[in-house]
């Protein structure tokens, strides 16, 4: 009798303290269930409330269209929430503005970078960014009026902004800088993966944005065309150079930014005289650019003419100049430093860079020709690199055997294109030497004409309407 009294006390004891935990799980539970549920969009009572968020599904800070886009909403007074990697500084005009605010996407941790366990690093990528750029949309960020996407990438991109707009009330941008499935073919261990990759792009694609922008006219006939058959509104918005890039025309002010950056310091006279010629190219030293032209073209272009079959005497020293960070930079400097150590580059001497916007923008406004190595994966997008060239009054010798070409380089007028590389050491000894001033001063004119053109008469006529910060 003791005992089942004793086991009844028991069981009584174990209930309450079973039911007091139950009681403090779902008070618990119903506190963290409140944020479980993300805010929807309500139209703000004060236009500077309201939100519009940039994603970039790579670094911010290299990503010159999407910035600026976030500087010309910033400009009309709303609110920008950039998402993205924080990995090089941004624009200065997107830092310690109050209706500027970035959520970090949270970089992959190191044993990824190590490489060294293959398998699993691929799976712990994908789940890696999905969770990162899931929170940062869904929880993090404030609800969005508009959300602005960039593609490429388009994985995971594409279904998590889909989903992330239809559960908060967003509508969608989606800007088509260029194809992820067509950059993906560039990489030959990764093709087998393209049929995925397209049907994907094209199927998320058509569906995603309530309007689409596209960076060539080409582009957007194509992405309206039976091919992405794209369902929703599709217009052009060319890139424009942002206000930083200005043709530097004063000798005096020419050599005062050549002797303060430190790659030019030492050549800042010569290259005002003339003596030594100036190139610059900027990249992001990705598969889509092949450096490999450039190096054969300056290899040729010094080599020792052969008897009767030079334009020259004797060829213009080169200083030339390579900006940018990406995958593919630390081979080509070993490259370089390899051709060099053979002599196979006597007079030249090549650079590699990355410097502030400021500067980046003044040695493009300094220098003598601009080279474009762009091959354009899909044919039909175009090279930020040369609209900056314009607009800092700076010709280019750009690779051509693409479809948009033309829409932004005009042959003889602002620019000349190539398609190998001694066609390029062609170009190199007619615009560089003394026989050379003529023409290339006349396609000065041209790119300065070309680049007077400015991103935010673009951007208002065309992006300003659609999310109504301009009267249509
Ligand atoms: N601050 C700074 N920026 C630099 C530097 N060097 C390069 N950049 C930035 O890096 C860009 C070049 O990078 P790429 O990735 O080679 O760009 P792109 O081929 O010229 O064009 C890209 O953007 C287009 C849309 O705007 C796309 O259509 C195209 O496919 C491509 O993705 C330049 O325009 C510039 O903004 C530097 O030293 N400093």
């Amino acid at each position: 009798m003791w005992g089942s009294f004793l086991l009844s006390m028991l069981a009584g004891a174990l209930t309450i303290i079973f039911l007091a935990f139950l009681v403090r799980f779902t008070v618990w539970a119903a506190k963290k269930s409140r944020h479980a549920i993300p805010s929807r969009y309500t139209p703000a009572a004060k236009p500077e409330d309201e939100h519009i968020q940039i994603l970039v599904l790579g670094d911010i800070g290299r990503s010159p269209r999407m910035q600026y886009h976030a500087i010309s909403i910033a400009k009309h007074g709303r609110h920008v929430d950039l998402i993205g990697y924080k990995e090089t500084a941004r624009h200065p005009e997107l830092i310690g503005k109050p209706n500027v605010s970035l959520y970090a996407l949270s970089p992959y941790p190191e044993w990824i970078a190590w490489g060294t366990l293959p398998l699993l690093s691929i799976p712990y990528k994908v789940i890696h960014q999905f969770c990162t750029l899931y929170y940062q949309m869904m929880y993090a960020a404030p609800a969005a009026q508009w959300i602005i996407i960039q593609n490429p990438p388009s994985i995971p991109t594409f279904h998590v902004a889909m989903f992330v707009a239809w559960v908060r009330g967003s509508k969608v941008i989606v800007d088509w800088h260029n194809y992820g499935h067509t950059l993906l073919s560039t990489t030959l261990l990764l093709r087998p993966l393209v049929p995925i990759y397209r049907w994907y792009e094209k199927g998320f694609g058509r569906r995603l944005g309530n309007a689409n922008l596209a960076v060539t006219d080409a582009m957007c006939r194509q992405l309206k065309g039976p091919s992405f058959k794209v369902k929703t509104p599709v217009v052009t918005l060319h890139d424009r150079p942002a206000a930083v890039f200005q043709p530097i025309t004063d000798p005096k002010e020419r050599f005062a930014v050549l002797s303060r950056i430190g790659e030019t310091k030492k050549d800042a006279k010569n290259i005002i005289d003339g003596t030594v010629r100036l190139i610059v190219s900027s990249t992001s030293w990705t598969a889509d650019e092949d450096f490999g032209i450039l190096l054969d073209a300056l290899m040729a272009y010094a080599a020792p003419p052969a008897h009767g079959t030079s334009t020259m005497d004797s060829p213009a020293p080169i200083l030339a100049i390579i900006t940018g960070k990406g995958p593919q930079k630390q081979p080509y400097i070993e490259k370089i430093k390899e051709l060099e150590s053979q002599g196979n580059l006597p007079g030249i001497r090549i650079l590699t860079a990355w410097l502030s916007t400021r500067d980046y923008a003044a040695l493009l406004a300094c220098a003598d020709l601009g080279v474009s190595l762009h091959k354009s994966s899909s044919g039909v997008d175009l090279p930020m690199k040369v609209v900056d060239m314009f607009g800092a009054g700076l010709p280019v010798a750009a690779y051509s055997a693409f479809e948009s070409f033309g829409e932004l380089i005009k042959e003889g007028v602002n620019g000349c294109g190539f398609e190998t590389a001694p066609q390029l050491t062609e170009v190199f000894q007619r615009l560089l030497g003394v026989y050379g001033v003529k023409e290339l001063a006349r396609l000065k004119k041209g790119a300065i004409s070309e680049g007077s053109l400015r991103w935010d008469e673009e951007w208002n006529r065309v992006v300003g309407r659609i999310i109504g910060v301009v009267d249509s």
